[in-house]
């Protein structure tokens, strides 16, 4: 008997775009119980503790940071993982540019003074005389240091420079699609010691994983330029907060600015604590929204991969013949003539291959003419190296 998906159930950790989700199918459900789930998207939800759904086969990730999903095990269980690149960059930009002018012209503390005026009389003349305590550089002119240049970190070096700021950008895995979108101006051939030693202000723009964990440790911030003023939209574990506060408290570093507080920053001095507010636009949580909703739908109907963090991007589009097998395993020897060896020997004919590789791990897609038999499937994950076998139909809509 021949095994076929039909329907798919998906699941969400937290609030997704309203408008993203109704662009799903027919063939989709959401919000089945665990057990039963194929798909989960989520945002910022904490994955690392939970208990898998048995059935799970794909992980959205509606924005770009991945460390709250416990890749490696989804991996060896053979589920996608994939997330959002660039779609929520813009959002973040723009509160870059706010934590910037927050933090250079002390409105955080210019606002909270104001409002001790209230019930006060002669208002104006108070303003005018207390407005002095508040005094800060303009950006123009100003050096700042851009760590990560990807998605979020070329709008922020492209936006820096349109404020007239002389930008450094550090990033050594720069990628040739984003250094197309780089404005050259940008100085990318100093280090990071250079960047630290010299610039009025850092923003940090790289993933938080095992090599990126505390990566503005003590070292570096013994090297800052003095009353350099941090930047941390990306995550709080990129930078050691005992140093910082180290630093801080001894004048080295003049402000840090922060999108994830935590126990610490919130009571640190000279911090503003911003509450995850990055990706908080409605034009981001559509955008993340809507990539992940087309790449689950188009992974559960006909096993295309784009955007994974684990598996290799592979597309053969809509299927077009009377099967499709995808089988996801480590990249090692003679997999694909263990697999073909499987369906040659039903004399199964196949339409067309591939097989792509990525970090150890990858994907073969087989198009097939004849349909296979569930034996057939077993026997396809009982490859050793196979972590994941799908067989698929073509789509009745
Ligand atoms: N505050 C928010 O709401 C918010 C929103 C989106 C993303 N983020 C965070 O920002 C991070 C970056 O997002 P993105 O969309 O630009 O990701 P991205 O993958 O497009 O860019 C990350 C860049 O960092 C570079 N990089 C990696 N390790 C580095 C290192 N050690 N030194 C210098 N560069 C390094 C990579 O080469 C890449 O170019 C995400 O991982 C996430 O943690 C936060
Ligand atoms: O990594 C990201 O995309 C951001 O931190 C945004 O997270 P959020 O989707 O929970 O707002």
């Amino acid at each position: 008997m021949s095994h076929t998906e039909k329907r798919f159930k998906i699941k969400t950790l937290n609030n997704i775009d309203a408008y993203a989700l109704s662009k799903l199918t027919h063939e989709f459900t959401l919000n089945h119980s665990d057990s039963e789930v194929d798909a989960i998207i989520v945002r910022s939800a904490d994955m690392h503790q939970m208990d898998l759904p048995e059935n799970l086969k794909f992980v959205g990730r509606a924005g770009s940071g991945v460390n709250n999903i416990p890749i490696n095990e989804l991996t060896e269980k053979g589920i996608v993982v994939a997330n959002a690149p660039g779609a929520n960059a813009n959002g973040v930009k723009e509160l870059v540019l706010s934590a910037l002018i927050m933090s250079s012209r002390n409105i955080e503390s210019a606002l909270e003074w104001t409002q001790t005026l209230v019930g006060e009389s002669d208002i104006g003349p108070k303003v005018e005389a207390g407005k002095k305590q508040f005094v800060g550089p303009e950006l123009a002119g100003k050096k700042i240091g851009v760590i990560g240049l990807g998605a979020i970190g070329v709008l922020v070096a492209n936006m820096c420079l349109g404020l007239g700021m002389d930008v450094y950008g550090y990033d050594p895995y720069l990628s040739v699609q984003h250094a197309l979108g780089l404005n050259p101006s940008t100085k990318t051939q100093y280090d990071i010691d250079y960047i630290m030693q010299n610039c009025d202000y850092i923003t940090l723009h790289i993933p938080y994983n095992d090599s990126t964990k505390n990566y503005l440790n003590a070292e570096l911030l013994a090297e800052a330029k003095k009353g350099q003023i941090i930047i941390n939209c990306a995550r709080g574990g990129l930078v050691d907060l005992n140093a910082l506060e180290d630093a801080i408290n001894n004048g080295s570093i003049g402000k840090y600015v922060v999108d994830f507080p935590d126990e610490k920053t919130l009571t640190m001095k000279n911090t503003i604590n911003i509450p995850h507010l990055g990706a908080s636009t409605p034009e981001s949580e559509a955008n993340a929204a809507n990539m992940v909703v087309n790449q689950v739908m188009d992974y559960l109907k006909n096993g295309n991969i784009h955007h994974s963090v684990n598996f290799p991007t592979i597309n053969f589009g809509p299927i077009q013949t009377v099967c499709r097998i995808t089988v996801l395993h480590r990249n090692i020897p003679n997999m694909i003539g263990q697999i073909t060896h499987v369906l040659s020997q039903h004399n199964l004919n196949i339409n067309r291959l591939t097989n792509k590789p990525r970090n150890g791990w990858a994907c073969t897609m087989i198009d097939l003419d004849d349909d296979i038999e569930a034996n057939d499937k077993v026997a396809l994950e009982n490859i050793e190296g196979v972590v994941r076998v799908r067989h698929l139909k073509p789509s009745t809509n």
